[in-house]
């Protein structure tokens, strides 16, 4: 293998060992940061990312309380939740697993939210914030992402960095992300015409589509970054991302891997956000 291999999950502990210095600090002050978790419905990956988010808090020392609603419960109700978790003063971060049942409007359920308690970052005011350059939150796969790339040592200045995907969860933050850091920044999508040829001219690409081999080895020059944000089952129902791993390993400079990329690095980033919460509800940021 010729590309670095860049180590999700060590990294991931790293954030996860700072956040836990943060969250004593905060106790220290008499303040417990508290995340409040809402599941709607019965997906069994949703309850694996909300059992793995409860299981990161109790390790950094942040307190977790849980709602479990079924997956018949109406907009209405959702809401009425969320309302009493933003009054609850002792509640500092709140976050809906996406996605919510169809019956659900995923739009309100974001709205809904305080943007002083929206630890994922998906609330229109914290979107302007980040667009503006403004403090808060960031958002955490794609603030997850540039720590992945800064602490395996590359810089992000002056590259050309390719985005595949144009979601509001990944490809447009970790796009805006990318330019704060004084990359030169394209984003692709379903539409784009000429992908591989754009891509080939890049030095960083992020690739967020949920589709298996979107990446292969033509596509990337030699020697460039590869961050795989995809998580698909591939015909033997192996876990694997959208960059065909094998081939691409062998020219890439850098390379992140699925599962142990930027999964791990998700749940890692809410732990920040969490305390950036309680400091934000406490006046200390
Ligand atoms: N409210 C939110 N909903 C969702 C978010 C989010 O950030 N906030 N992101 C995703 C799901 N997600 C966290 O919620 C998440 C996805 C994947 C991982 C992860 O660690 N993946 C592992 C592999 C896991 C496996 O074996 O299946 C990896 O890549 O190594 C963490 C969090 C959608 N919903």
């Amino acid at each position: 293998m010729k590309a670095q291999l860049i180590d999700g999950k060590r990294i991931s502990a790293e954030i996860k060992a700072e956040a836990a210095e943060e969250a004593a600090a905060l106790k220290a002050k008499g303040i417990t940061p508290c995340l409040a978790v809402v599941l709607v419905g019965d997906d069994s990956a949703s309850q694996v990312y909300v059992n793995n988010k409860k299981k990161a808090c109790e390790a950094v020392g942040i307190r977790s309380v849980s709602h479990v609603l079924s997956g018949e419960t109406t907009e209405e109700a959702l809401l009425e939740l969320i309302a009493k978790l933003n009054a609850d003063k002792d509640i500092h971060g709140i976050l809906v697993q996406m996605p919510v049942p169809k019956q659900i409007d995923e739009r309100k359920v974001i709205l809904a939210i305080d943007p002083k308690k929206d630890v994922d970052c998906f609330h229109p005011v914290n979107v302007g914030n980040l667009h503006t350059g403004g403090e808060g939150f960031l958002p955490c796969t794609p603030a997850g992402i540039i720590e992945l790339i800064k602490r395996s040592g590359h810089s992000i200045e002056g590259k050309q960095c390719v985005v595949i995907g144009r979601s509001n969860i990944v490809g447009k933050p970790v796009a805006m992300l990318l330019m704060q850091e004084n990359g030169t920044v394209t984003i692709c999508h379903s539409k784009t015409r000429n992908l591989a040829e754009i891509c080939r001219g890049a030095d960083i690409i992020v690739s967020a589509v949920g589709k298996v081999n979107t990446v292969t080895a033509d596509m990337v020059k030699e020697g460039a970054i590869l961050i795989d944000v995809g998580m698909n089952r591939n015909e033997a129902g192996k876990l694997c991302g959208d960059v065909d791993f094998e081939n691409v390993k062998e020219i890439a400079g850098a390379i992140t891997p699925v599962p142990g990329g930027v999964g791990p690095m998700t749940i890692a980033m809410l732990m920040k956000n969490c305390n950036t919460a309680a400091k934000i509800q406490n006046g200390l940021e």
